[in-house]
C-alpha cells in the first residue's frame, strides 16, 4: 500500500506534511518534520524581515481545537529561503517555502527574491492570515487577488499554490474558482483556520488570549466539515491540473481518507500536530493504510475524488 503522491513534477513519498505556523518556525523543529515519516515540510509563513508578533497569551488549546492570534511571529524570510536552498531535491521528500506579506508590495519583493534564488521548489502564497490588526484577510477580496497574481505571474516563473481562507457561500467558491482558474498556480491550499472566533473561560468571564479583545483563528475538530466542503467545492470547480491540499481538522487516518476523498491529493496538519509532534505522521500513516487495506484500494490515487452524493 503507497502513500505517494505528487503535486505538478514534485514527488512527495508521503501523502502527510505540517501545516504551515505549527512547529516549523526554526531549522530544528524543520529537521525533525524532515526526518519524520511526513511526506515534506511547509515553513512558518514568512515576512520580508524577522516579526516578534503579537503579544501572548497568543494560543490557546481547548478540547476540541485550537484559538490563535500569533501575528505572524517569524525569523525573516531570508532565513527560510537559505532553509528552503539547502534541502531542496531530498528524493521524496519536499520543502513548501510559505510567504506572508503584510502587503501586495512585500509578497512580490519575497517573490522576486524567490525567482532569483537557486530554490526550484515550491512556493505556497499564504493570502489567509487573519491576525494581522487592521488588515483583512486578502483572499475576501476577489479582486485584490487576481491583481496580486496578474502582478506575479508578470515574473515568477517557478512553482506557486495559494493558502486560502475558508469560504463559506457557494458565490464565493463559484468566485475565487473563477479567479484562479484564470493563472497557472500549481495547487491551492484549503483551508486556513477559521478566522475570527472567541474562545470564553467562563469562569474567569474572560476571553483566553490577548491580541484583538479574544478573537482569534480556529483549528482542530471544529473546522473539518467546513474543511472538507472547501476542499470539494473547489476540486469541483478548478482547474484538473490545478492540486489541493487540504488542511483543517485532521486527528486521524480516518480523517485524511475523508479529505482525500473530497478531492485532496495532500493533506497538512495543524492543530493536532501541534499537540502531538512528528510521532503523529507514523500514527497517521499507519491508520490509513489499515483503511485502505480494509477497502482493497493500494494506492491514494484509487479513491481521491471519488466521493458519492446521494
Ligand atoms: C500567517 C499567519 C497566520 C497566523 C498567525 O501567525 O497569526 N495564524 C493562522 O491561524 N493562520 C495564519 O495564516
Amino acid at each position: 500500500i503507497s502513500l505517494k503522491a505528487n503535486i505538478g513534477d514534485y514527488q512527495f513519498d508521503n501523502v502527510l506534511l505540517n501545516a504551515a505556523g505549527i512547529r516549523c518556525a526554526t531549522t530544528d523543529e524543520l529537521d525533525k518534520i524532515l526526518d519524520s515519516q511526513a511526506g515534506g515540510c511547509v515553513t512558518k509563513s514568512a515576512t520580508p524581515e524577522p516579526r516578534k508578533g503579537n503579544e501572548s497569551p497568543r494560543m490557546k488549546a481547548t478540547a476540541l481545537g485550537c484559538i490563535n492570534s500569533m501575528g505572524l511571529p517569524n525569523h525573516g524570510f531570508d532565513y527560510y529561503l537559505k532553509f528552503a536552498e539547502a534541502n531542496q531535491n531530498k528524493a521524496g521528500k519536499q520543502v513548501i517555502l510559505s510567504i506572508a506579506g503584510l502587503s501586495v508590495d512585500q509578497n512580490l519583493e519575497m517573490l522576486k527574491k524567490i525567482q532569483a534564488s537557486s530554490f526550484d521548489g515550491l512556493t505556497e502564497l499564504n493570502l489567509s492570515c487573519p491576525n494581522i490588526k487592521g488588515e483583512s484577510q486578502i483572499a475576501y477580496d476577489f479582486e485584490a487577488v487576481r491583481e496580486i497574481l496578474t502582478d506575479t505571474f508578470k515574473f515568477f516563473k517557478k512553482q506557486l499554490g495559494i493558502k486560502l481562507p475558508p469560504y463559506f457561500d457557494m458565490h464565493q467558491f463559484d468566485r475565487i474558482a473563477e479567479v484562479l482558474n484564470g493563472f497557472p498556480i500549481t495547487y491551492v491550499n484549503a483551508i486556513n483556520s477559521v478566522g475570527n472566533g472567541l474562545i470564553v473561560n467562563p469562569e474567569t468571564e474572560s476571553a483566553v488570549i490577548k491580541p484583538k479583545g479574544g478573537f482569534g483563528g480556529i483549528g482542530g475538530q471544529y473546522i473539518k466539515p467546513t474543511a472538507l466542503a472547501n476542499v470539494r467545492a473547489l476540486r469541483l470547480r478548478l482547474r484538473p491540473d490545478i492540486s489541493i491540499i487540504g488542511t483543517g481538522g485532521i486527528r486521524s487516518g480516518q480523517d485524511v481518507f475523508e479529505h482525500i476523498l473530497c478531492g485532496a491529493n495532500l493533506v497538512q496538519i495543524g492543530t493536532q500536530f501541534g499537540f502531538e509532534g512528528t510521532k503523529i505522521f507514523d500514527r497517521i500513516s499507519r491508520e490509513l493504510k489499515e483503511i485502505m487495506d480494509k477497502k482493497g484500494y493500494q494506492s491514494v490515487a484509487d479513491f481521491r475524488g471519488k466521493l458519492k452524493t446521494l
